[in-house]
């Protein structure tokens, strides 16, 4: 769906921002760009909606080169979310999320019923919303809004910069996880950057590391933290990388290493499915709460102990 082919992007004639870098995101896919401030993401981002011209090196949207294709055509198949949201003020909500439908000429009614549909979806009753301006909105509104914007054509393509940069951490957690369950998002081919680890593990199907402009690894959560292309991957989850470890393998993963429970779950015991990841278990089981799992018609049991023992052993193995 999205292919970047060896590209380089340099500002002036010196100043490197990218260098070589090559990917592939699948249809449907979500790839976080991840890395520390100024290592190239947002550059990265921008010159796949030619909002930045590579210097050199080839991008592919839908099997066609966008050198070949006017920027203006281009974007229209590609919503774009901004940090800052980047709503016009002085355009109601309403008028934001009109903006692309307007330009490709849609008729008032289909562009009426597609904004209530969004904001129904986004949690912003509409006759509350639709004609309040930016200003009069939350930091995590103006971001639902701002979504709403890139999504109100329906684009195969969704490129989002920092999409929960400017908010607190409570509501950036929320807003997150309404975006994660989002059947709009579904079927999109989605590039998202960020420097905040646990966003990229939590959204990323796979994850692009970079650093000073190269790409340091590209791979699933699970391939960056228990197979590290480098030193650089291997110390660049620090102190968080327990809790990341926690809440990337499953219970399905340790399933060889936890005791057979040869009966079903009785009262005072949580029944969880193997899906469910080590980090959620040990949340049920920190209180003392054992639980039963349910996998293929076996049950295991496990307490906080057998958990990390078995965590252990699936570590080690
Ligand atoms: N218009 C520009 N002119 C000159 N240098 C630029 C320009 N835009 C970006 N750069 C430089 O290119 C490098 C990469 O910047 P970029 O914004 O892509 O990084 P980033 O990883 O998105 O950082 P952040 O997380 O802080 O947004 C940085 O060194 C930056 O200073």
């Amino acid at each position: 769906m999205i292919k970047v082919e060896h590209v380089s992007k340099y500002f002036g004639n010196d100043k490197m921002a990218v260098e070589d870098i090559s990917f592939q995101v699948e249809a449907g896919e979500t790839l976080v760009l991840l890395g520390t401030s100024g290592c190239g993401k947002t550059t990265t981002l921008r010159m796949i909606n030619l909002l930045l011209t590579p210097s050199s090196g080839n991008i592919y949207v839908n099997g066609r080169n966008i050198k070949e294709q006017s920027p203006e055509i281009l974007r229209r198949g590609i919503g774009y979310v901004m940090q800052d949201n980047g709503l016009f003020p002085h355009y109601t909500v309403a008028e934001n999320i009109a903006v692309v439908p307007r330009l490709l000429k849609w008729e008032t009614q289909r562009i009426q019923s597609r904004t209530t549909t969004l904001l129904q979806k986004l949690h912003l009753p509409p006759a509350e919303y639709q004609q309040a301006y930016p200003r009069q909105l939350s930091g995590g509104q103006q971001q639902r809004v701002g979504l709403a914007r890139a999504l109100a054509a329906d684009p195969p393509v969704l490129l989002m910069d920092e999409p929960f940069g400017a908010l607190d951490p409570v509501t950036r957690s929320n807003v997150r996880k309404e975006f994660k369950s989002l059947d709009e998002l579904q079927k999109k081919t989605i590039i998202m950057v960020t420097h905040d680890v646990q966003e990229a593990f939590e959204l990323g199907d796979r994850i692009c590391l970079l650093n000073k402009g190269r790409i340091q690894q590209i791979g699933t959560p699970a391939a960056l933290l228990f197979k590290p292309a480098n030193d650089f991957v291997s110390t660049f989850f620090g102190s968080q990388r327990l809790q990341l470890e926690l809440q990337t393998v499953t219970l399905q993963d340790i399933w060889a290493y936890l005791p057979v429970q040869n009966k079903t779950s009785k009262t005072g015991e949580k029944l969880l499915s193997a899906s469910t990841s080590c980090w959620e278990a040990l949340e049920v089981t920190s209180n003392g709460q054992p639980l039963i799992i349910q996998h293929h018609q076996e049950n295991k049991q496990a307490d906080n102990q057998l958990l990390m023992a078995a965590f252990s052993q699936y570590k080690n193995k």
